[in-house]
């Protein structure tokens, strides 16, 4: 791996008239920013982060508020859009494969290890642009559990949720999710990595312009709904009675669920996205910030009692030495 993380790359930059068109329509505020926003794409192989971080790129270039991209995933093979810290330039995965005679998955959670291990060198290039850029795009690697469930995934994400609005955008293939037993395979997996972030959390159904997410909203709406496309199904297998009881435990995850409908393709649904964007960094102000902030405190306050005990057992030992000088020196 190089010695530190490369320099950082511009995005590509607009046709100039594209450019003094956007501006012209959507002219630069002069009132004070809002705050920085990190947006955490995670979502099942294949089911279109990369695509869909390309289309928010390009909605968001044209309202003239270019976001800043950062790519984590370093065994993607193309993008479609240059990243401004991509974890490539950093770590050859291929390269940390064959050193530590690795498997696909292996090399890039060890790619992954090597480039939190200059997270904070990232964190500084980061904390620059957030005084000019309000989006901040993470793509992740479509292997979900190497980034959610390992320990880089985690501390990665929470350094970004301690420095600034962060919201996971759980991406899901509405097409692959049709039947019920991918749906609800998908929505588990939506809700451990919601307990496991504890961050505002959003999903996008994405390729609507393929199979509407009607089916999706209804099921999650609607749990009798969900239990009859069950029943449909051909055979009642040991799979359907895990279901049946799965979906209790989902019915109380989707009250509180913010979903929305998305092409990548098309660009269908990408104003409704970040308006429940939006949203979600109101939640991070209400309910997250605050908590972070108590959890914080809390440390502090165990730290300080720790200290406190330690000065005691010291007094103490010096009270018991029969009156000899203790030299401390
Ligand atoms: N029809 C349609 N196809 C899409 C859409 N979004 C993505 N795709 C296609 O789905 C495939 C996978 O898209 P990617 O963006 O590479 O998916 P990913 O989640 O980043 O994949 P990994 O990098 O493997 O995790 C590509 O062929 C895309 O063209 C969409 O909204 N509609």
């Amino acid at each position: 791996m190089d010695a530190s993380i490369a320099a950082e790359k511009p995005a590509a930059e607009k046709p100039p008239a594209a450019k003094a068109k956007a501006e012209a329509e959507n002219p630069p505020t002069q009132t004070q920013r809002p705050e920085p926003v990190n947006l955490i794409m995670i979502g099942m192989a294949g089911s279109g982060k990369t695509t869909l971080m390309q289309r928010m790129n390009a909605y968001l270039h044209e309202r003239n508020d270019a976001p800043y991209v950062v790519n984590l995933d370093p065994a993607v093979a193309k993008l479609p859009f240059q990243a401004n810290i991509d974890i490539r330039d950093t770590v050859d995965y291929k390269q940390v494969m064959s050193e530590y005679s690795l498997g696909p998955n292996g090399g890039i959670l060890t790619s992954l290890n090597l480039f939190a291990t200059k997270l904070d060198q990232v964190m500084e290039i980061v904390e620059k642009r957030a005084q000019s850029k309000r989006y901040f795009l993470y793509d992740t690697p479509g292997q979900i559990e190497i980034f959610t469930w390992s320990a880089s995934g985690t501390i990665i994400t929470n350094t970004l949720a301690a420095s600034h609005p962060t919201v996971v955008v759980y991406v899901v293939d509405t097409p692959r999710s049709a039947s019920p037993a991918t749906f609800m395979s998908n929505m588990m997996y939506a809700c451990s990595i919601l307990y496991k972030t504890q961050l505002p959390f959003l999903v996008a159904f994405n390729k609507t312009d393929v199979v509407d997410d009607a089916f999706a909203r209804e099921w999650m709406a609607d749990f009798e709904a969900f239990q009859r496309a069950l029943a449909a199904e051909e055979d009642e297998t040991f799979m359907n009675s895990l279901m049946h009881s799965m979906c209790l435990v989902l019915d109380e995850f989707y009250t509180h669920l913010r979903a929305v409908g998305v092409s990548a393709m098309t660009g269908q649904g990408i104003p409704d996205l970040f308006a429940k964007i939006d949203d979600a960094v109101a939640e991070y102000h209400a309910e997250f910030r605050p908590a972070l902030e108590r959890q914080a405190q809390q440390k502090r306050d165990a730290e300080r009692a720790q200290k406190a005990d330690q000065l005691r057992r010291l007094m103490k030992d010096l009270s018991t030495t029969d009156g000899k000088e203790v030299d401390l020196g």
